[in-house]
């Protein structure tokens, strides 16, 4: 079942180390199918280079296997709360990309300091607060996914205008409406994420960028008038 989006998700994987976004095997991808909302997610634990298309597990939202003879993903119920969270959203990627993670192992978000980020990510790219003992005593990687929903809802961000979040302590999580689009925004994020630390370097006075040029970016690439590209 599901063999197109199988595919999706193999390649999206496979991306991930040419990326240079992982090492080992510190990351993982997966994608929905909307219709049947069953979720294709990597195996946990399985390198990149040895995965096989048969090694993907399927999953419905509340986390039953369907198909599938390996162990999902450990950060399953993270992607499952995000789908069910973000309607909007088709694919998700988590990696420990070492720009990404110094932001939220520093519990900083990365403000929006040019015109790259700009790009992609319409604002500050928010981090979230440490979960407390007993959410992760309670269902640590649920509570992950919680502790994102949480962070959306109380800044009013919009999952499209900002397709990625730092888990303080922890790591990135991104997405897009495929998994190739969620893998793209987890690159564009590390390389946000470096040039902010090395901006930080040159000038530790660095000031976010104006709003009108924030808008200008983004929404030139993103908005009901986007000019941008060919499409
Ligand atoms: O965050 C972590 C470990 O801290 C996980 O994301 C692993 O790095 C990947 O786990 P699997 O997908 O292989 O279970």
């Amino acid at each position: 079942m599901l063999e197109p989006l199988k595919k999706e998700v193999l390649e999206a994987n496979q991306q991930l180390p040419k990326h240079n976004l992982v090492t080992f095997t510190w990351g993982n991808v997966s994608a929905i199918d909307r219709e049947t909302n069953l979720v294709v997610i990597k195996p946990s634990g399985v390198q990149y280079d040895e995965l096989q298309i048969e090694d993907l597990v399927v999953v419905d939202l509340d986390g039953n296997i369907v198909e599938g003879t390996l162990r999902p993903s450990s950060d399953t119920p993270t992607h499952l709360a995000l789908y069910r969270a973000f309607p909007q959203i088709g694919g998700i990627v988590h990696t420990h990309s070492p720009g990404a993670t110094s932001w939220a192992q520093a519990g900083r978000p990365i403000p929006a300091l040019g015109t790259t980020h700009a790009d992609y990510f319409y604002g500050e790219i928010p981090c979230t607060r440490m979960l407390t003992e007993e959410e992760i005593e309670r269902g640590y990687e649920l509570e992950t996914g919680n502790v994102i929903i949480e962070t959306f809802e109380q800044e009013g961000l919009d999952p499209i205008a900002m397709p990625g979040i730092l888990l303080s302590g922890h790591a990135p999580f991104s997405w897009g409406g495929n998994a190739a689009e969620a893998v793209y925004n987890a690159v564009v994020l590390e390389e946000v994420a470096k040039m902010a630390l090395n901006t930080f370097i040159l000038n530790q006075q660095v000031k976010p960028i104006d709003q009108f040029l924030l808008d200008k970016h983004y929404l030139r690439k993103h908005g009901v008038n986007a000019y941008y590209g060919q499409k």
